[in-house]
């Protein structure tokens, strides 16, 4: 049975978690489109071609750019490579971009749409966790600079977001484990269930064939998406509460970029959130349990938790360029409980030096991460 979560907004549309999906793309693209541009990489041209023939059966003009896989595709040339694909085959602005493949693919598709005539519509076809849980839902496009990461984009909302779980099913464990890191970020700054779930539920969400047949995997989602929902639904530009969504970023986004996006997203943010969950606890706001918290139900995923202890200049470089800060001033979204979220504005630098120390490598403290 189909789940359905809806994003309100200026457009509110619909999320449909199931299995077997596909079949919704049409009536998700909308009035009046008669051409579409089905984005993908490599890995998934299989799946991008079977959504071109459809399409072209209910009568599309639909062509597919395949693009570099994961980080790689994430630059302005490989946009300004979609925009003259755009331009050559005469899209107008009632016509559509789809993408299909993880978050780095579904965040250039919807840059390009959102660029594009300066606005198309975008359907966003998610096949990893960290795609449906969290970048192809709520708006948020763009793509990296050797600066930073996401440091060029725009909010530019989908028409609707298709999830179908069976797409999981050929997924590296790694790249599976690495998208629990956002489904674990939601748990802990609004929906204590998510926790409780992973944790009694780990060897099923460490196995991709077998966590994606799951009811459990199925209900981790439709929590996540309506955490994510909830959020963007009030706040599309990040004016205030959808900063919560960054919980673990500023650091994780800092750790991406030193090491020039060759890290997974969501281990960065794994150990982005120990860091920040560190930070709170030497702040005087977090108690030592939830921050033990951190460490245990990560690291059971087998995510890391810790970095190497000697890149601190570069990484407070890259973490004040994080879109958080403003002028001087670092902001982090913290935790004060399980669910409860604060800003700490302007820490001690001896306070974001002490919290570094405490996820360095090496520093005296178990660790059971995995070669994320
Ligand atoms: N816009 C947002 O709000 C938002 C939210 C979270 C993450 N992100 C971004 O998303 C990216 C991370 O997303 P991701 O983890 O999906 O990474 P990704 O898109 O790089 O995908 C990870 C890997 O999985 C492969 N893959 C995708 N689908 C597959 C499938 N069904 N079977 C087999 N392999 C498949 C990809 O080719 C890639 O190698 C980062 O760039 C991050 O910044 C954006
Ligand atoms: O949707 C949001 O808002 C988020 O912050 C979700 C994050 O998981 C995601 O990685 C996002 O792309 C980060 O945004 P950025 O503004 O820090 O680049
Ligand atoms: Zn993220």
């Amino acid at each position: 049975m189909n789940r359905i979560v809806t994003v309100d907004g200026e457009r509110p549309y619909d999320v449909v978690i199931g299995r077997h999906l596909l079949g919704e793309l049409p009536g998700m693209l909308g009035e009046g489109v008669r051409r579409v541009l089905v984005v993908h990489p490599a890995a998934l041209a299989t799946t991008a071609e079977a959504i071109r023939a459809d399409l072209r059966e209910h009568g599309y003009e639909a062509f597919t750019a395949e693009v570099p896989d994961a980080e790689e595709a994430k630059t302005a040339q490989v946009a300004a490579f979609l925009w003259q694909v755009l331009g050559q085959a005469g899209f107008t602005r009632s016509d559509a971009v789809v993408g299909v493949g993880g978050g780095a693919t579904t965040d250039l598709a919807g840059f390009v749409a959102a660029t594009w005539l300066r606005g198309v519509r975008v359907v966003q076809v998610s096949t990893t966790v960290a795609g449906m849980v969290d970048a192809a839902v709520g708006g948020k496009t763009g793509i990296n600079t050797a600066e930073g990461k996401n440091l060029v984009g725009a909010f530019h909302p989908p028409a609707g977001v298709i999830c179908d779980l069976a797409a999981l099913e050929t997924m590296a464990r790694h790249d599976f484990v690495a998208g629990l890191a956002e489904v674990v970020k939601c748990g802990f700054i609004d929906d204590p269930r998510i926790l409780e779930l992973v944790e009694a539920n780990v060897d099923l969400l460490t196995d991709p064939v077998a966590a994606s047949r799951s009811d459990v995997l199925l209900e981790l989602v439709e929590r996540a998406v309506a955490v994510k929902a909830k959020v963007v639904s009030v706040d599309l530009k990040e004016s205030g509460l959808r900063e919560i969504l960054n919980y673990g970023h500023t650091f994780g986004h800092a750790i991406e970029q030193v090491e020039r996006f060759q890290w997974r997203h969501g281990a960065a943010v794994s150990v982005g959130m120990v860091y920040v969950a560190e930070l709170a606890r030497l702040a005087g706001r977090l108690s030592d349990d939830v921050v033990e918290r951190h460490r245990s139900i990560l690291s059971s995923l087998g995510l890391p938790t810790t970095y190497r202890g000697d890149r601190w200049e570069r990484l407070l470089t890259a973490m004040r360029r994080d879109k958080k800060t403003r002028g001087d001033l670092l902001r982090f979204v913290v935790l004060e409980d399980v669910g409860r979220t604060a800003r700490l504005e302007g820490p001690d630098p001896t306070l974001l030096a002490a919290a570094y120390a405490e996820v360095s490598e090496g520093a005296p403290r178990p660790s059971r991460a995995v070669d994320l």
